[in-house]
């Protein structure tokens, strides 16, 4: 059996973000990264910083602890990370986790593709725009979009892009041009990761997302497109496992 590096299990909690947003859900957090996000909200995935808390379990582990945790009060797993797209084998937690008919959603990045997308029931890739420092690989990400649609998964698949400023902006314009079929969210980015008093983050946080509704509202290239915040980040602030 192939061992997985995780650093978290938690919930059930809401998804905070994206596609299923408010979906009531449990979480694994992969460890290992092949980016680093001038900006990331879960740098101790990569970093170093939690090294000493990675954990290296089977998939059968990882069911097994789910259903600890989480008991009966589950039917939707997102497992994010890190990049959980460096998991070759990770179609063996997929196989245990559809066999107990609990669904799945995936966030990753789009620098890396893997046969298993196809079996994710939630997909969400976030490219990375200019203010995380990060270069988006062209080929690659139109890869996997042709693959995901070449095998009927377009409506199980989106794109989320973090906005920080303008730049950012004219980059989201562009992915979503670039994939319009697509289903496509803008998400209010929060650089203020130091923040442990939830209401000062949260009235930040609501400030940014009108500003970014008002730019969405007036761009002619941003039609048919979701306008999110971070959900939990709004209830919890910055809290790790939630
Ligand atoms: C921590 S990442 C892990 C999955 C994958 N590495 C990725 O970036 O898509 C999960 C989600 O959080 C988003 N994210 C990371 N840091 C953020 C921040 N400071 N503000 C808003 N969203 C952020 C990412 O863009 C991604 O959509
Ligand atoms: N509640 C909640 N929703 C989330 N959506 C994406 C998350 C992530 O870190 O990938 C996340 C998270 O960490 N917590
Ligand atoms: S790709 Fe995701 S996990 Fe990796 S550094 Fe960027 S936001 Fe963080
Ligand atoms: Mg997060």
């Amino acid at each position: 059996m192939n061992k997985f590096p995780v650093l978290e299990i938690f919930g059930p909690t809401i998804q905070g973000e994206g596609m299923v947003v408010g979906r009531k859900t449990m979480f694994v957090r992969t460890a290992g990264c092949d980016y680093s996000c001038s900006w990331c909200d879960s740098a101790f995935t990569w970093d170093g910083s939690a090294k000493e808390e990675v954990r290296r379990m089977t998939a059968e582990e990882i069911m097994n602890e789910l259903r600890e945790v989480g008991g009966q009060k589950f039917d939707h797993v997102t497992i994010s990370g890190g990049n959980p797209a460096l998991l070759k084998p990770l179609h063996e937690l997929i196989a245990l986790l559809h066999e107990q008919n609990i669904q799945i959603a995936l966030e990753t990045q789009g620098s890396r593709w893997q046969e298993w997308f196809t079996d994710i029931d939630d997909l969400t890739i976030s490219p990375k725009p200019p203010s995380s420092k990060m270069q988006t690989n062209w080929k690659i990400l139109d890869d996997i979009i042709i693959k995901q649609k070449n095998n009927g998964r377009l409506a199980h698949t989106s794109i989320k892009v973090v906005i920080f400023n303008d730049e950012d902006l004219q980059y989201a314009e562009y992915v979503h041009a670039r994939y319009p079929e697509v289903p496509f969210f803008l998400q209010v980015g929060n650089d203020d990761l130091e923040e442990v008093e939830p209401d000062r983050l949260a009235s930040d946080l609501l400030s940014k997302y009108e500003w970014l509704i008002d730019k969405v509202m007036e761009s002619t290239a941003l039609n048919h497109v979701r306008v999110l915040p971070q959900v939990h980040a709004l209830l919890w602030g910055n809290k790790r496992g939630v």
